[in-house]
């Protein structure tokens, strides 16, 4: 099967820094990776050149074998292509339940929609706290609500940065369930991580970015082992 999204050669410059360097990514079709690397690595800018939100200076993007490099962020999001990100985008104010309707009414019928909402709520175990202000519920419920909003359309890729950050080991373990879960009913996943346990749980496969480059690839038991991967961790490696 096609790969869902690939970049080649992707380059993307902040002034005097490369910030991302040459990248040649693969994402397959039904896979969860997850793109993991030292702060400033580049992990951030590599997901906003995808969304749309960044324009590389050179190479290109591909989403079903189609180039996206010039394509704008809401038609990607309409092509199947929905993030998380770190900071919830919720609407405070509003209830959980009115949350779901802004994110979910352009996808849906009114009918349909109402049992769309009830099938998130129901999955994310949010049903209890449906009527209550999202900004009053807990940092893992607000991931969850956040995580409810971009899987509402049903994309065929999720893309998420750091979904399990600042959660409790019980949340984040839950968030995986709820990753592997929309994997087994075909979504493909690429996830930003700092925590190797839910890395294990969830990745076919790691990509490790350092200083803008992919510095390794393989799976959670090859990362692990690699002695070049702990030393950039431990800072001992250099950008050359
Ligand atoms: N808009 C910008 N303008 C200038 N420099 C930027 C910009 N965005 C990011 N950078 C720089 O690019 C480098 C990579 O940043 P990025 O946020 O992509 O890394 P990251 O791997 O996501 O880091 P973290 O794990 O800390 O979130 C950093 O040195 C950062 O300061």
């Amino acid at each position: 099967m096609s790969p869902i999204l690939e970049t080649r050669h992707l380059n993307k410059r902040f002034g005097g820094l490369h910030v991302t360097n040459d990248v040649n990514f693969t994402l397959g079709t039904g896979e969860i990776h997850c793109l993991i690397g030292p702060n400033g690595a580049g992990k951030s800018t590599f997901f906003r050149l995808l969304l749309g939100e960044y324009t590389p200076d050179s190479g290109a993007i591909l989403y079903q074998g189609a180039d996206i490099t010039r394509m704008r962020s809401y038609q990607r999001i309409r092509e199947g292509i929905s993030v998380k990100f770190q900071v919830p985008g919720i609407f405070k104010e509003l209830s959980v339940e009115q949350n779901l309707v802004i994110a979910l009414q352009r996808f849906y019928p009114p009918a349909e929609m109402r049992h769309e909402i009830e099938h998130l709520l129901d999955f994310l175990r949010l049903g209890a706290v449906r009527r209550m202000r999202a900004g009053s519920l807990s940092h893992g419920q607000q991931q969850w609500l956040e995580i409810a909003m971009a899987i509402g359309p049903r994309p065929k890729l999720l893309l998420l940065d750091e979904p399990t950050a600042g959660m409790t080991p019980d949340e984040t373990q839950f968030t995986g369930e709820i990753l592997l879960e929309l994997n087994r009913a075909g979504m493909s996943i690429l996830a930003v991580e700092h925590d190797m346990a839910f890395v294990r749980q969830i990745a076919d496969r790691v990509t490790v970015l350092h200083f803008g480059r992919i510095f390794a690839q393989g799976s959670i038991d090859e990362i692990t082992a690699n002695d070049e991967v702990a030393k950039i961790y431990l800072g001992e490696t250099d950008a050359a």
